[in-house]
């Protein structure tokens, strides 16, 4: 079988083909722009592919629900031409074949889920702590929408004791996403986080916020992995942090061992690395192609 997968995020496009063992064979990256333009460059390299299915994980908000008229759109992004686009469509009417759609965190977690670090578990959370914070969400066997999905970057932070910063976020100032991602770390520390020596107090921080937020998922939600991925997350000393604040703000009221005693298999980075989004639009294409 011959999927086309497409990670559509709001800086770059990657598409690439592969099959059903989740092995990519070839992909192509091309930065986001106007989406006439992004989508005919996605056209033209599926073009005269033998594909049997596709699967898109798109940067959000977007539509899911299959019965609305804006199903396959993003719907309010400040991103020039791309609200309400009709971008599943616009594929849809070149390439025959069966669509599986969903936003990338979602997609993201269905790759790992299928393929990765939750692999067999029936449950995961996958954040990414990038530009944006966002999760995906995959409960008893399937990926989480509702009245429209998880929006869980914007969920609301108790402030650490020596945060003075007013928070990024546009619609919330200090929420998960205004506190703790990539640009938030930026203006708060006026150096990149990439720039930030691995012992400064800003990981503490970011450990504190991030922690916050798995807590809530963990009670919430009841994942059996948690998956920790992003631009962000590459500083790697942030895992043993974000672990340690997960079981302080616990308190010990989860006693599940994979949290009491082994959280180091708990909260992780992607087990396909890079790869999560696009093996995730691969699975996503994939289950299309076996419900159509
Ligand atoms: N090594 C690093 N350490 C700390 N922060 C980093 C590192 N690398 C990238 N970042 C930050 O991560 C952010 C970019 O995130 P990412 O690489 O996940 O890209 P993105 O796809 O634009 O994000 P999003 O998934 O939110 O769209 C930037 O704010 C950048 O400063
Ligand atoms: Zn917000």
């Amino acid at each position: 079988m011959l999927i086309g997968a497409i990670e559509a995020g709001g800086t770059k496009f990657i598409c690439g083909v592969g099959n059903e063992t989740g092995v990519i064979e070839e992909r192509v990256s091309f930065p986001t722009e106007h989406p006439e333009r992004t989508l005919g460059n996605v056209i033209d390299y599926f073009r005269g592919k033998q594909l049997d299915a596709m699967g898109i994980g798109s940067f959000g908000p977007i539509d899911v629900d299959p019965k609305s008229r804006f199903y396959g759109c993003v719907t309010t992004t400040p991103k020039a031409g791309w609200s309400w686009f009709p971008f599943l469509d616009s594929l849809k009417q070149v390439f025959d074949v069966p669509f599986g759609w969903d936003t990338d965190v979602n997609t993201a977690a269905l790759g790992e889920a299928t393929w990765g670090a939750a692999q067999g578990l029936g449950s995961c959370i996958y954040y990414t702590i990038g530009t944006g914070v966002g999760a995906g969400v995959y409960a008893e066997g399937r990926l989480v929408h509702g009245l429209v999905h998880p929006e869980a970057g914007h969920v609301l932070t108790r402030r650490h004791k020596d945060d003075h910063f007013a928070g990024a976020c546009p619609y919330h100032g200090d929420c998960l996403e205004g506190m703790a991602a990539g640009p938030a770390i930026e203006k708060r520390w006026n150096l990149k986080g990439s720039e930030l020596p691995a012992d400064h107090p800003a990981w503490e921080m970011e450990a504190y916020y991030i922690g916050q937020a798995v807590t809530g998922a963990i009670l919430m939600l009841s994942p059996k992995k948690v998956i920790l991925g992003g631009g962000v997350m590459h500083q790697k000393q942030l895992f043993p942090m974000i672990r340690k604040e997960v079981q302080t703000q616990l308190n010990g009221y989860v006693s599940a061992e994979q949290i009491v005693n082994h959280i180091e298999d708990y909260i992780v980075p992607p087990g396909l690395g890079d790869n999560a989004g696009l093996c995730g639009a691969l699975a996503l294409g994939l289950k299309a192609a076996n419900t159509d």
